[in-house]
């Protein structure tokens, strides 16, 4: 009958009925409580049983019932005859509902074969076993079971069974591992972690700490413990360093001991929980090999940059000083092309005489040395003849000689034909270029007409002769060089000092050792023997036949002054030889001079005295004092024909050279 059918009477029965029921329950489960029953009638599967419940057992009882654990008692078939309150509540259900259950219900299919062993066991005495229980749905709880035997006679139970919920220690179990584990990481990694209380103090420390300091720092205030230091020297102090902001990978040193400094990376992070910040937690990442391999690395670089730098540089001078050795080969071999063929001519000095074999004797007495040698002579001479004989028998020969015509070149071109000037050192100079100087460096440097020289270039040339030094138009930079100098000059130098136009303390550097190559008309003796080398050299040279020399022309040729000299002569030969139709030369024109200074007779004071002095010397063999010495000769006192001597520039061709 469905329950709509049911009068009102029948549902004010019924509800009756539960209610009397309901507080004969309690008035049985008040009684139990109160120890005043002694059994209950249980109907099973096997039909009604009698349970005891005497006064005695109602301590018991109470126990059951407070205990923590869960306290069940099961018929053979799994029923549950008894449990307590501590048991339903361990499998999350109502007391009413697990009383008659199975126990099956509470345990997972998984466990089963266990839950049975396990019975089984407890069945011969008593066993123990962790399974999990199904709490209702998926969730299962943790439990310990201990079954044993319920020897009873009166009871129907088979087994008792105490239930230990093991979630909460399971739990402290998980979090205790999983805190060890947390512990043994942080202990085992290289990064040092510590943990502060909000005042800075330390709590707790991983062992990295201990092995820094070679003990705990624990309890001490974190600044006290670690004496940090920014980069820059600064004190690291915790709590101002964080005012408010996290701390994100700070770079601090920690110096220990007196020569250990550590630098780390510092992290710190406030530590908050649901208290509110509880503390400070710091990672610090020690970076001192890092540091010291970036140092390392930085000094590689530094060094590096450094030799490179210094490579760079010595390539740079290596560099030039190939420029400057490729100008000067290039100076050289264009100033030798155009050289070669005056050299030709210079080969051979022609000449017997005494005069000229003195000259020749005093370019043998200095060539060896390094003095600075003035050649003076009229125009023609053979001055620069004698300048190259000196460089030829002198060390510097396997260099060639260089020389400079001061005459040739206006003031301003010839300063950087000596010294060289460098690009743009003036209006026009659109290239670099070397000077004769340096390209005679190691040779020697013939200033050919040094009177000529303006007296601004003078100074310049003194500092060169003195201190071997100078610099290029428009360049800063100073060049060394090893030069010898040989002046020529057909001017009266020292007229030139009194008329201001020659510097005296030039005149002195160059003055060391002075050779006078004297004029042709003062040696007539050499005229004949240079016709004849003159002749032969322009016939060979045109292809023509001269067998001889008209003699009325080589009597005028000796009669002549030359005040062209050995230029003159070569010049008037050459002439000849050109216009001499047959095998005998003959002049082309009449030797004349305009200017009657250069008469045969007209010679001056100064070169009739030394002619003289010279000549009386030889005979004497270079004897000054004595009866038959050359003072008494020339009816003069010694000392007066040695000043004379000195005046003069003779000197005695044993005697050696000044220098
Ligand atoms: N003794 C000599 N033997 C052969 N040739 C000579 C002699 N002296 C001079 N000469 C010739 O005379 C010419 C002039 O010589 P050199 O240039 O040396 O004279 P210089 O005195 O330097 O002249 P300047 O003062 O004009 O420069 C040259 O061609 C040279 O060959």
């Amino acid at each position: 009958m469905s329950k709509s059918y049911r009068t009102r009477q029948q549902l004010l029965d019924e509800l009756q009925e539960l209610t009397s029921r309901m507080m004969e329950a309690e008035e049985t489960l008040r009684a139990i409580r109160g120890g005043e029953v002694d059994g209950l009638v249980v109907s099973t599967a096997e039909g009604e049983r009698v349970f005891t419940l005497s006064g005695a057992e109602h301590p018991y009882r109470v126990m059951v019932e407070t205990m923590n654990e869960g306290a069940v008692t099961l018929a053979s078939d799994g029923t549950i005859l008894f449990c307590n309150q501590r048991f339903a509540d361990i499998v999350q259900r109502s007391l009413g509902k697990v009383m008659g259950s199975s126990i099956y219900q509470y345990i997972s299919s998984t466990d089963r074969q266990l839950f049975e062993a396990l019975v089984e066991r407890g069945l011969k005495g008593n066993s123990k076993a962790e399974l999990a229980l199904q709490t209702g749905g998926e969730n299962t709880a943790p439990a310990l079971l201990s079954i044993s035997t319920l020897q009873h006679t009166d009871m129907p139970a088979v087994v008792c069974m105490v239930v230990t919920d093991l979630t909460e220690q399971k739990r402290n179990e998980e979090m205790l591992a999983e805190e060890k584990l947390t512990t043994q990481i942080l202990n085992q990694a290289a990064e040092i972690f510590v943990l502060c209380d909000p005042q800075g103090r330390i709590l707790r420390a991983s062992q990295s700490t201990s092995s820094l300091f070679g003990r705990s720092p624990l309890f001490q205030v974190f600044d006290e413990a670690f004496h940090l230091l920014y980069p820059d020297g600064m004190p690291f102090i915790l709590l101002p360093a964080m005012s408010g902001k996290f701390l994100h990978a700070v770079e601090v040193n920690f110096k220990h001991g007196d020569n250990e400094t550590y630098s780390f990376l510092l992290s710190a992070n406030p530590l908050i929980t649901h208290k509110g910040a509880i503390g400070i937690v710091v990672v610090m990442v020690d970076i001192t090999e890092r540091r010291k391999m970036e140092d390392s690395r930085q000094k590689d670089h530094d060094k590096l940059e450094q030799q490179v730098e210094e490579r760079t540089l010595e390539l740079r001078t290596a560099l030039s000083e190939i420029k400057t050795l490729k100008d000067r080969l290039e100076a050289e071999n264009i100033y030798l092309r155009h050289e070669n063929k005056r050299r030709h001519h210079f080969a051979q000095i022609l000449g017997q005489s005494d005069s000229l074999k003195y000259v020749l004797y005093r370019a043998e007495q200095v060539a060896p040395t390094n003095a600075t040698v003035l050649i003076l002579g009229e125009t023609g001479t053979g001055k620069e003849l004698i300048a190259f004989a000196i460089h030829d028998m002198s060390p510097r020969k396997e260099r060639p000689m260089i020389t400079v015509n001061c005459a040739a070149l206006p003031g301003n071109l010839i300063e950087s034909e000596l010294f060289g000037r460098e690009k743009g050192a003036f209006t026009g100079a659109d290239t670099r270029r070397i000077g004769r100087f340096e390209v005679a460096n190691g040779s020697t440097l013939c200033l050919d007409e040094i009177g000529e020289l303006p007296l601004e270039l003078q100074a310049k040339l003194l500092r060169v002769i003195q201190h071997n030094e100078f610099e290029r138009l428009g360049s800063p930079h100073t060049i060394k060089v090893d030069v010898r100098i040989v002046a020529t000059t057909n001017r009266n130098l020292e007229e030139e000092i009194r008329n201001g136009r020659f510097r005296q303390d030039l005149y002195y550097r160059l003055n060391v050792f002075p050779i006078t190559v004297p004029p042709l008309r003062q040696r007539k003796e050499d005229i004949p023997l240079m016709v004849h080398a003159f002749v032969e050299r322009y016939s060979r040279k045109l292809g023509k036949q001269i067998t001889s020399i008209q003699k009325e022309a080589m009597k005028a040729l000796q009669d002549y002054p030359w005040p062209g000299n050995v230029r003159e002569l070569e010049s008037i030969i050459e002439r000849a030889v050109i216009l001499c139709p047959g095998p005998v030369l003959q002049l082309a024109d009449k030797l004349e001079i305009s200017s009657p200074a250069f008469s045969s007779t007209v010679r001056t004071l100064e070169e009739t005295e030394r002619d003289q002095i010279l000549k009386i010397l030889s005979e004497t063999r270079w004897r000054i004092e004595g009866k038959n010495g050359a003072a008494a000769i020339l009816g003069i006192h010694p000392s007066t024909l040695r000043a004379r001597m000195h005046k003069l520039g003779i000197v005695r061709p044993e005697t050696k050279e000044p220098n």
